[in-house]
């Protein structure tokens, strides 16, 4: 087990949420001194688990172009919604990484999603461009769970490698539980390739909705 450098919170502070469809929640803002790599990393704070209970965590990666911009290429806008939702309901921690890109940042991915529209697939199109298909590192994360003393939880994920890193850096992922399909017509390619690359569980055949699927 990896021995983890010590983060601590700086502020705490309190934010109401409203989104644009009517929902709203009250949210605590929480950030951090001593972060591994530097990064200002978020912790949203929702909901009140019951004492005792398994509060649910999500580790959502930075993705500008979906998240603030709605872009269907992904399915990150979505995904960081819902997962606002239900962790309020239950009880929990949305960790927001700024993990731009897998890690590789706004201007990479923009690179990386030029070759895709000349038909590299999106792990295909960061190997080009001389990254790794992932390059996110979760040891942060970790770091702001320790703080906020958050020893067991569940993670509201598709992607296995989530739950195996924060494992091996000593957090005890009990349920690995997955997030809603959220499939456009423009992003059902990336989907596949992170089911068919990456292990994600999504549920393929829902991904043949699509018409552009044979698209690549
Ligand atoms: N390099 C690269 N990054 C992308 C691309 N599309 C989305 N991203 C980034 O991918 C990250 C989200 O990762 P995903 O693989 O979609 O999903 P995940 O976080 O592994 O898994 P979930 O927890 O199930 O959402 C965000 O940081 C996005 O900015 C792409 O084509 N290339
Ligand atoms: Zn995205």
């Amino acid at each position: 087990m990896p021995d983890l450098p010590a983060a601590t919170p700086r502020a705490r502070v309190r934010v109401p949420l409203r989104f644009q469809d009517g929902y709203g929640v009250d949210a605590e803002l929480v950030t951090f001194h001593g972060l591994a790599d530097g990064q200002e990393h978020l912790a949203v704070v929702l909901g009140a688990p019951e004492p005792g209970a398994v509060p649910l965590v999500r580790l959502h990666s930075e993705c500008l172009t979906g998240d603030v911009f709605g872009s269907a290429r992904c399915d990150c806008g979505p995904q960081l919604r819902e997962a606002v939702e239900r962790i309020a309901t239950r009880g929990g921690v949305l960790l927001y990484l700024r993990q731009e890109g897998r890690g590789i940042g706004l201007y990479n991915k923009l690179d990386a999603y030029a070759l895709q529209d000349q038909g590299l697939d999106t792990y295909a199109a960061n190997t080009a461009l001389g990254f790794p298909e992932d390059a996110r590192d979760y040891t942060a994360a970790a770091q702001m769970l320790n703080a906020l003393s958050i020893t067991e939880l569940d993670l509201l994920t598709n992607n296995p490698d989530k739950a195996e890193q924060l494992r091996g850096l000593g957090v005890a992922v009990r349920d690995r539980i997955p997030t809603g399909v959220f499939t456009t017509a423009h992003n059902v390619r990336y989907l596949r390739a992170k089911v068919l690359q990456t292990q994600h569980t999504l549920p393929i055949a829902r991904l043949t909705e699509f018409s552009d699927l044979n698209a690549g």
